[in-house]
Formats: structure tokens, C-alpha cells, sequence
């Protein structure tokens, strides 16, 4: 659904990287990996087109789909007293509309459901856990059925039980409605058990292979855990 070819990306006189191949296919899960501060994040911005190319090309074989990102953290979720239920609607475009039709409210309770998020849908979110507030991001970002879900290190901060409940949220939806996924991780267990594909960036040279190829001796030691 995506491919990247001989991607190069500059800024003043130092190259991140060039030469960047790689392809995410249909249902997918491509785990973007490499060091602190290699670039992981400027190329998830540049895929969504919040930053140039300085070589090469990001292609959509087919129709570029709906995209939704989901970071590590939104502080902007912290600054409104907002209940779970409220945040996860923000994604609608009810346009002057003050309320919802009762399609729309299905839809949440159907994603709130699927989220683990029911009993704590009047919950607020600046008051709820970090794996909560991570479910809440994630359904907000499913409740419109993107094509493509851009996670960016979504379990970092996570527990073991969390981390593994938001995966697996992602991985049903991965299955039944057609969800493709690029994920920024550290984390290799993560990776191991839920990516296929990999793509591991270094100033000089990067790689893509299949997960159970990934020799991963030649990642930091230590990075797993942390963002
Ligand atoms: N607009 C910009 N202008 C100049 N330098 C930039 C710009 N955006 C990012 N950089 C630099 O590019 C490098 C890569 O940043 P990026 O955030 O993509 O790394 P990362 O691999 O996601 O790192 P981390 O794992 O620490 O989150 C950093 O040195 C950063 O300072």
C-alpha cells in the first residue's frame, strides 16, 4: 500500500539518511526501528506529509488511504476536562452540529467496546492511567476507520499487561477491518510479536527484511524499554 524508494532526507549540511527502501503491504505491520534521534520520526512526518523529501519517493500503489497517528503522549488531551467517551468523539466532524445522530453514537459505544474503554467511558482523561488515555488515543484514531494506523512508540510508557492489551486491540482490527500499521517501537518483544516487516534505520545504511530475519544483536543494547 505504500512504498518508499531511495529515500534521502537532509537538513543544513547533514543527511539523516539515504537510500531508504522499504514497502508496507496491505494488513501489515512494519516496525520502524533504529537509534535515538536517527530519524524515525521525521519520516513517519514525512508520510504524513509534514515534511519534504530531500531525494527519492513515497508512493500509494493504490488510493492513499485515511490516515490517523497515534503518539506516545497528547498533552493536549490533558488541557480540557474532557470525559473518555467525549475525547474519543472528537474525531467525528459534526460540522455545527451540537449533537450526535444515533449512527454516530453506535459507532462509539462499538469502539469503545472493542477498546476495553465501556465501564470507563465517563471517566475524564486527564484523570485516567496512561494505559487508559493510550486506549482512549487508539479509539479516537479507529473510530473513523483509517486505512493506515501510525503508532509512534504508543506502548513506551506502558506496563507489560497495557502494552500487550493495546497491541492486541490493534492486531483485531488489523484482521477484520483491512488496518495496515507502521509502528515506531524500542520495544523488541513488541516488535517480535507483533510486526511482520521491519524497517531499521542508520545514518549509513538502512535495512528492511522480514521480522524473523531481524539480527538483532546489532540494535543498542538496553533501548527496549524506553523511549
Ligand atoms: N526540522 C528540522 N530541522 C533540523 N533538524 C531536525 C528537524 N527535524 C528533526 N531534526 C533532527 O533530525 C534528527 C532526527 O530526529 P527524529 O525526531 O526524527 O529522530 P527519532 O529517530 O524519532 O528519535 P527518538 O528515537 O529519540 O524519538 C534529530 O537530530 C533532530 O534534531
Amino acid at each position: 500500500m505504500l512504498e518508499g524508494k531511495d529515500i534521502g532526507i537532509k537538513f543544513g549540511k547533514r543527511w539523516l539518511y539515504r537510500h531508504v527502501n522499504f514497502e508496507l503491504k496491505s494488513q501489515h505491520v512494519l516496525a520502524v526501528i533504529g537509534d535515538n534521534g536517527v530519524g524515525k520520526t521525521t519520516l513517519i512526518r514525512a508520510i504524513l506529509e509534514q515534511q519534504k523529501l530531500t531525494e527519492g519517493a513515497l508512493t500509494w500503489p493504490d488510493k492513499k488511504p485515511v490516515i490517523r497517528y497515534v503518539p506516545q503522549e497528547r498533552p493536549d488531551a490533558q488541557d480540557f476536562p474532557l470525559r473518555i467517551s467525549e475525547f474519543v468523539s472528537l474525531s467525528f466532524d459534526q460540522g455545527i452540529r451540537p449533537w450526535m445522530t444515533r449512527a454516530e453514537k453506535d459507532q462509539i459505544q462499538h469502539i469503545l467496546d472493542d477498546t476495553h474503554l465501556v465501564e470507563l467511558a465517563d471517566q475524564r482523561i486527564d484523570q485516567a492511567s496512561g494505559g487508559e488515555r493510550q486506549r482512549s488515543y487508539l479509539a479516537q484514531a479507529l473510530l473513523v476507520d483509517p486505512g493506515l494506523l501510525i503508532l509512534d512508540e504508543a506502548t513506551a510508557n506502558l506496563d507489560n499487561i497495557a502494552k500487550y492489551e493495546l497491541m492486541d486491540v490493534v492486531k483485531h482490527y488489523r484482521d477484520h477491518h483491512h488496518l495496515s500499521i507502521i509502528m515506531i517501537s524500542h520495544d523488541l518483544e513488541i516488535i517480535k510479536e507483533y510486526a511482520d516487516d521491519y524497517l531499521l534505520l542508520k545514518p549509513e545504511g538502512s535495512e528492511f527484511g522480514q521480522v524473523k530475519d531481524l539480527d538483532v544483536s546489532q540494535l543498542e543494547v538496553g533501548n527496549q524499554d524506553h523511549a
